[in-house]
């Protein structure tokens, strides 16, 4: 008997668009439960495109797509927030709200997905800013946090509904390397614990340190290491 369970992103055929341009064509790849996958590609080579499809902010015109249960070519949009919901996502620019605390930082998505009871909102604060080693920092405001304590809380915001996969584009742009190896210790542990993470960047220091399976936009295509190799260099990107 097989135990194993449905990829939680599963792409067929897929084209990406910014207004009537194909960004990219022929997209197919399956990303597994706590799966941690690298996309990589020049600067306008499509990531962020890719990224924005997968979470319905680009509509899915061509192919077919399903991120956790949600088939994208049919998501209505009064589905996409709960198809939100499933993902994490975390950009380079951390977004946090800076005239409030960290607890209230969180509490304030889980209010706006209707959470009410004040100790179950304590309690999940508690246990994600835990997961991310900040259990200390809850009544602290960001700006008394360091830039990678700041994007561990991003990080902690972004497990509160407990995601099926993270979507990171370029999480460690705008940190040192040693902060950033501690943000990439972190995304392995999350997806070691069964969460999967698709991680977008231009650091090939990183992905050497930390070898991944990689998704490589070129040339309007997709390559994937799991299919093919393909030169990693740091030129040009
Ligand atoms: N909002 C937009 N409207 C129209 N075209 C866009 C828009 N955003 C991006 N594009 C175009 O789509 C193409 C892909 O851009 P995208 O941002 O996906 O690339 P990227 O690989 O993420 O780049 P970077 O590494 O610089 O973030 C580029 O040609 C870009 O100019």
């Amino acid at each position: 008997m097989s135990f194993s369970s449905s990829p939680v992103v599963s792409l067929r055929d897929v084209a990406v668009y910014q207004d009537s341009n194909t960004i990219l064509s022929g997209v197919s790849f399956d990303i597994e439960k706590g799966e941690f996958v690298y996309l990589v590609g020049r600067t306008g080579s499509g990531k962020s495109s890719l990224l924005k499809t997968l979470y319905a902010d680009l509509p899915l015109l061509t192919g077919s797509a399903s991120v956790s249960d949600f088939t994208l070519s049919k998501l209505a949009r009064s589905k996409v927030p709960f198809l939100r919901r499933r993902i994490g996502i975390i950009f380079q620019d951390f977004q946090l709200l800076f005239d409030r605390t960290v607890a209230e930082n969180l509490s304030f998505v889980l209010r706006a997905i209707g959470w009410k009871d004040k100790s179950k909102i304590k309690q999940r604060i508690s246990e994600v800013l835990m997961r991310v080693g900040l259990d200390a920092a809850a009544n602290k405001m960001p700006h008394q946090l360091s830039g990678g304590e700041q994007q561990r809380i991003v990080v902690a915001r972004a497990l509160l509904n407990e995601p099926v996969i993270l979507i990171a584009d370029e999480p460690t742009g705008n940190l040192d390397p040693i902060v950033a190896d501690g943000i990439m210790q972190l995304f392995m542990e999350i997806s070691n614990s069964g969460t999967a993470v698709l991680m977008a960047t231009h650091n090939y220091e990183i992905i050497n340190r930390y070898p991944k399976r990689v998704l490589k936009c070129e040339s309007g295509k997709m390559l994937d290491s799991n299919k093919e190799s393909f030169a990693f260099t740091t030129a040009n990107y």
